[in-house]
């Protein structure tokens, strides 16, 4: 198979690789805003839980960790309905050996990246047969379908067939790597830059009192609440923007072009790359520099030119759900902490997602 590295800005045809996961998130609209802002308060009170838990009464924790367990927590809350802690630590570890595996080369034999991985999704696919059939037993009792699992049980094709338990299991494992890490990857890398830049700090800070101080004690975050957080959403997009939690996608051309002096044959595999798309200085000048100002009123950019979510009919499904859970991880962390960076020359590893080697220590100090 060939392969040619490009910014998004190609416009030849391009052919769209079929992905199930998406299908299955869409159709009962689990994604969307109507259905997300009913997931915001619960969304909040795990997200405060896990700062108590983990981050309240410590001088240094590591930050990448703890984003993950939370993010697979709310991954595990909202695609399976379980909040079963156990089960959440023995995924967190096989579900970073399968996303390295991921963006590996293909080759299985004991020691490489990829076998690790496929013993990886082994073990996880196994979990998710218990949960599955746990689940099922539920709704055999009349649990009504709230998750994106029960949907996926209840799901059948055009013959009325429905899905194995290992047909599920699979689709419902690309779901919650699709929509873990990631999140996890952007919350570490907001605790990264803005634990060196205080003025961003400051104002971030000011912005989610303000959200805070609007609302009664213990009162749970909500829709308008999000809304208000347009500074902070302008720092994480910065984030994003410098550090993508995914590199980039695959395309196939479907007809023979030229891009850049380079002729593309119909069927060549192409990698769009969201860096260099997002760093292209005609569109955002002085490429390295954190600046939120660049979303300043709500600016948008031409076409195709500011991708952190991709672009196009296969644009990620996920983004609104990932904004909510990184605003409301901000709202907590901010609220609670200011922080200082540990090693702010950590080495950043992991060839096609970005993993701070330590895992981020941060030196955390209360309001
Ligand atoms: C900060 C968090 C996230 C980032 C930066 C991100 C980024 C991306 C990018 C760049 C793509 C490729 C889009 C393209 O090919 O044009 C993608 C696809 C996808 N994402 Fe996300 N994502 C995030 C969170 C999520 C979440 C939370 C979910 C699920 C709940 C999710 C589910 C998916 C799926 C299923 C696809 C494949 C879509 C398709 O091919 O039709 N993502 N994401």
């Amino acid at each position: 198979m060939q392969k040619l590295f490009l910014s998004y800005q190609a416009s030849a045809p391009i052919e769209i690789s079929r992905e199930a996961e998406s299908k299955i998130i869409s159709s009962p609209g689990f994604l969307k805003p109507e259905a997300l802002v009913r997931y915001l308060g619960k969304m909040d009170s795990i997200t405060r839980k896990q700062m108590q838990a983990y981050w309240e009464g410590k001088d240094e924790v590591k930050a990448f960790p703890l984003a993950k367990t939370l993010t697979l927590s709310l991954a595990c809350r909202f695609f399976l309905g379980s909040d079963n802690p156990e089960r959440i630590a023995r995924l967190v570890s096989n579900f970073d050996d399968v996303t390295l595996g991921m963006h590996s080369i293909p080759l299985s034999f004991p020691g490489t990246t990829f076998y690790r991985a496929n013993k990886a999704a082994a073990a996880i696919c196994k979990e998710l047969g218990i949960v599955i059939r746990e689940k099922r037993a539920r709704m055999a009792e009349g649990e009504q379908a709230q998750d994106i699992l029960s949907h996926t049980i209840l799901a059948t094709d055009p013959s009325g067939k429905h899905m194995t338990d290992a047909e599920i299991a699979g689709k419902i494992m690309g779901l919650l790597v699709a929509g873990y890490s990631q999140v996890a990857t952007a919350m570490t890398f907001f605790m990264k830059y803005v634990g060196q830049r205080p003025d961003i700090y400051a104002k971030i800070l000011s912005e989610q009192i303000e959200v805070a101080t609007a609302k009664k004690a213990g009162e749970l975050l909500d829709w308008d609440d999000i809304q208000k957080m347009k500074y902070s959403w302008n720092v994480i997009y910065e984030v994003m923007r410098l550090t993508p939690p995914i590199q980039g996608a695959f395309r196939e051309a479907l007809t023979d072009f030229t891009y850049a002096g380079y002729s593309i044959p119909k069927g060549w595999k192409i990698y769009w790359t969201v860096s260099t798309t997002n760093k292209n200085p005609k569109y955002f000048p002085d490429p390295e520099k954190l600046d939120p100002s660049r979303y300043d009123d709500g600016k948008a950019f031409p076409p195709f030119t500011f991708v952190p979510f991709g672009a196009g009919p296969r644009m990620c499904p996920g983004k609104e759900y990932a904004r909510l859970a990184i605003l409301t991880f901000v709202h907590n962390v901010v609220k609670r902490f200011k922080w200082e960076v540990v090693f702010p020359e950590e080495k950043i590893g992991g060839d096609m997602m970005p993993i701070p080697e330590k895992g981020l220590p941060i030196r955390l100090q209360s309001h």
